[in-house]
């Protein structure tokens, strides 16, 4: 069995790669290092250490290398696949597009009928579909038709926390523990075969929201804020009892925001949440805030982590000061290494924050949480203003 995956970068290692590899497939990374391609093809195979306390290490076999600069053999890997999976981050999915597209033509020219799947694993709602789109812009129009009925895009949920990496070996990679890859079994094709240790459900927008509404929302929190105290690491933001509180108060905002809308159990989800704040906090693993921070134009786009929870609890009546106070400290995130982070604060100096929140975050003035995400940034703006 055959998997491409797109990404040989933290959690294309740490992650995905490890449990198809374990799977039995033979992983090839489409990937831009040249050193970790180099790597990759000499050694066919790395390193996945667990940060626990026996420092766990398993050998990641069956893995190759191809150069995302080699169309051609992209493309025949793309073609002969049984699975393509990405982590790529979801704004590069556009840039991936053409290759995959490239791959699939030449499969449907050619004589390979069998089902393919193509799975985005990225932080994203609904990541496949997006991809999806980006192909077939590229796809011939003649192939759309067949496509539709052999190549598949289900959406997914991915969850493991897995840092920058700081080894002399490029290749190894350090990863929390915990894991959880959640597959929609509803856009699956007939006779697929599941991979070990992953979980298939009907539904998945349930899932994929409970992950991005806690994990992701808490994560961005401590970051944003940590960020703003001056800390290094969301260990170290974790370990300040103001922005813990702050935490735990935007996850039981979000909480609410789930257990309203699913009907769930809460004392279920507190201890889901409990659990991914302990994850937050794990003292052999060292998270830069920077990397939890980054991209903060994407993760204040209407779909992502920030903004849609808040919509969602807008129109369920539900109060959500802290949430938006995630938000203020989003916008006033303005690490200079970050471009994403300097676009944001060149765009709320050349046209202001009121532009901002309606242009890029997608939300009116005629709203009324548009006037609370300004009074909000006004104050955290002020009080960080009056430290310095
Ligand atoms: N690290 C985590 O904890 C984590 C957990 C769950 C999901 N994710 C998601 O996984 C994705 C990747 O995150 P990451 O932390 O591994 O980032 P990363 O920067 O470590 O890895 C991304 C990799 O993609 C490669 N890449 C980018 N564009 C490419 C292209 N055109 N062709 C080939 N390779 C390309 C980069 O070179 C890099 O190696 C993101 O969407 C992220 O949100 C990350
Ligand atoms: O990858 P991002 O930039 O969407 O978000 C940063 C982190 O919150 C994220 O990578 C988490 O570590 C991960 O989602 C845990 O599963």
């Amino acid at each position: 069995m055959k998997a491409v995956h797109f990404g040989a970068g933290n959690i294309g290692r740490g992650f995905i790669g490890l449990l198809l590899s374990r799977a039995g497939y033979e992983v090839t990374f489409i990937a831009r290092n040249e050193k970790k391609i180099r790597l990759l093809q000499q050694q066919k195979q790395y390193s996945v250490m667990l940060a626990n306390e026996e420092r766990d290490t398993e050998i990641v076999n069956n893995v190759t290398a191809i150069s995302g600069k080699n169309k051609a053999e992209v493309a025949s890997a793309v073609a002969t696949a049984d699975i393509v999976t990405t982590a790529v981050g979801v704004t590069a999915l556009k840039h991936i597009a053409e290759s995959i597209a490239a791959g699939i033509a030449l499969r449907l020219r050619g004589t390979n009928k069998k089902p393919l799947h193509i799975i985005a694993c990225e932080n994203a709602i609904s990541g496949s579909t997006l991809l999806k789109r980006r192909v077939y812009e590229h796809l011939p129009a003649d192939l759309h038709q067949v496509a539709d009925s052999c190549v598949a895009f289900p959406n997914t949920a991915v969850d493991r926390i897995v840092p920058v990496q700081e080894h002399d070996d490029p290749l190894k990679v350090t990863v929390e523990p915990y894991f959880e890859w959640i597959v929609d079994r509803s856009a699956m094709m007939e006779g697929f075969q599941e991979i070990a240790n992953v979980k298939y459900v009907d539904a998945l927008e349930p899932y994929i929201e409970r992950k991005l509404f806690t994990v992701n929302t808490g994560h961005c929190t401590a970051a944003y804020h940590g960020y703003l105290e001056g800390y290094e690491t969301i260990q170290e933001a974790m370990a300040d009892l103001r922005i813990r509180s702050e935490l735990s108060l935007v996850l039981s905002e979000t909480g609410s925001i789930l257990t309203s809308k699913y009907h769930w159990d809460k004392k279920k989800h507190d201890r889901y949440v409990q659990k991914m704040m302990v994850r937050f906090t794990n003292p052999l693993l060292s998270d830069s805030v920077i990397r939890v921070g980054r991209s903060p134009m994407r993760k204040l786009s209407l779909n992502d982590r920030l903004v849609r929870p808040a919509l969602q609890a807008h129109e369920l009546g539900v109060s959500i000061p802290h949430l938006t106070s995630a938000i203020a400290a989003a916008l006033l995130f303005d690490y200079e290494k970050d471009e994403e982070a300097v676009a944001l604060q060149a765009a709320i100096a050349s046209s202001g924050i009121h532009d901002v929140i309606t242009s890029h975050m997608g939300i009116p003035q005629k709203h009324a949480f548009h006037q609370e995400i300004v009074d909000s940034y006004g104050t955290l703006k002020e009080s960080y203003a009056a430290v310095k």
